[in-house]
């Protein structure tokens, strides 16, 4: 049966790119996800094999971590636009080139007034909660006699743009890691917190008003933590919880490493300031732990998918 090429098109998908503009002490996030696709005169690298009208796939990805140094990134749309553009007219066989990019938007985190007073109010212009993302969670047991319950939330999306380091670490025959003085920290926070009411009514926490300081405190300890592991950032941010809450004696913390890397944009001339970032999605370092009121017992379950 004789057959012909239908549509076609190729490109990288889902380049996770993430630009930090320093304008001083005050960062700015820019987190992309862009997919490049591209079609034109294709036809023989489907019927013969002839790589000779193939830009790589590879080469579109390096093009949107060189543009986002060499132009920024304003806006999704101004940056759609350079790419489409740069493809079309600097590739004869290219004839269209379509970007689909989706935005991830970020908030600044609202450090505390005593703290900012300490550190200097233009410090602490790097902490960003990626907007709308995070679940609230429970679980309430009761026996009959005594209620337990257990609070939390998932998928709450941080980042440091800066104070974050990871070295003085050990190093194996395997060890490749890089020691690092300034990198980005984000993580995605799932946390259950266990209050200690356990039976009396008119001892009830107020339970919106506890969500919303635990939620405050974390964000708080996130940004106000000069980090050395996430394992430090970790404790810091359950202990603030235990020492501003009294209403809960234990907090335990998952928390993935979202990997930032440095993007080499050596081979095209240009140098990498702490700019452009590469957002893998995995493999993800994951950190867990409980921090506890002294004296307290540790009752939340290791894994908190088992709860
Ligand atoms: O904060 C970190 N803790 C680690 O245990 C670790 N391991 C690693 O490779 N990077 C990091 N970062």
């Amino acid at each position: 049966m004789p057959t012909i090429l239908g549509q076609n098109q190729y490109g990288k998908a889902e380049n996770r790119v993430v630009k930090i503009t320093r304008d001083g002490a005050t960062h700015h996030i820019k987190d992309l996800n862009v997919s490049v696709a591209l079609s034109g005169d294709m036809d023989e690298v489907h019927y013969s094999g002839s790589n000779a009208h193939v830009l790589p796939t590879d080469t579109t990805k390096n093009t949107v971590y060189a543009f986002a140094k060499e132009y920024g990134i304003e806006s999704a749309e101004q940056f759609g636009i350079h790419l489409a553009r740069h493809f079309v007219t600097s590739q004869e066989p290219i004839h269209r080139a379509r970007i689909r990019i989706e935005e991830y938007a970020w908030e600044r985190i609202e450090t505390s007034d005593a703290n900012s007073r300490f550190i200097g109010a233009d410090e602490v212009k790097h902490s960003f909660v990626r907007k709308g993302q995070e679940t609230r969670l429970t679980q309430i047991t009761f026996d009959g006699e005594n209620w337990e319950v257990i609070s939390g939330l998932k998928d709450l999306v941080v980042m440091n743009s800066t104070n974050s380091e990871f070295w003085g670490y050990v190093k194996d025959k395997y060890t490749t890691l890089k020691e690092a003085y300034d990198r980005i920290l984000a993580t995605q926070v799932a946390s259950r917190w266990r209050f200690n009411w356990t039976d009396d009514e008119q001892k009830m926490p107020n339970w919106e008003k506890s969500y919303e300081q635990v939620r405050k405190h974390m964000l708080q300890a996130f940004a106000e933590t000069y980090s050395l592991s996430l394992q430090q950032t970790l404790y810091q941010m359950g202990a603030r919880i235990i020492n501003n809450r009294s209403e809960i004696d234990e907090v335990r913390f998952s928390l993935p490493n979202k990997h930032h890397f440095l993007v080499d944009l050596e081979p095209f001339g240009l140098k990498n300031d702490n700019e452009v970032y590469f957002a893998a999605d995995r493999p993800y370092g994951l950190i867990e732990a409980t921090v506890l009121r002294d004296g307290c017992e540790a009752r939340i379950p290791v894994d908190l998918t088992n709860l």
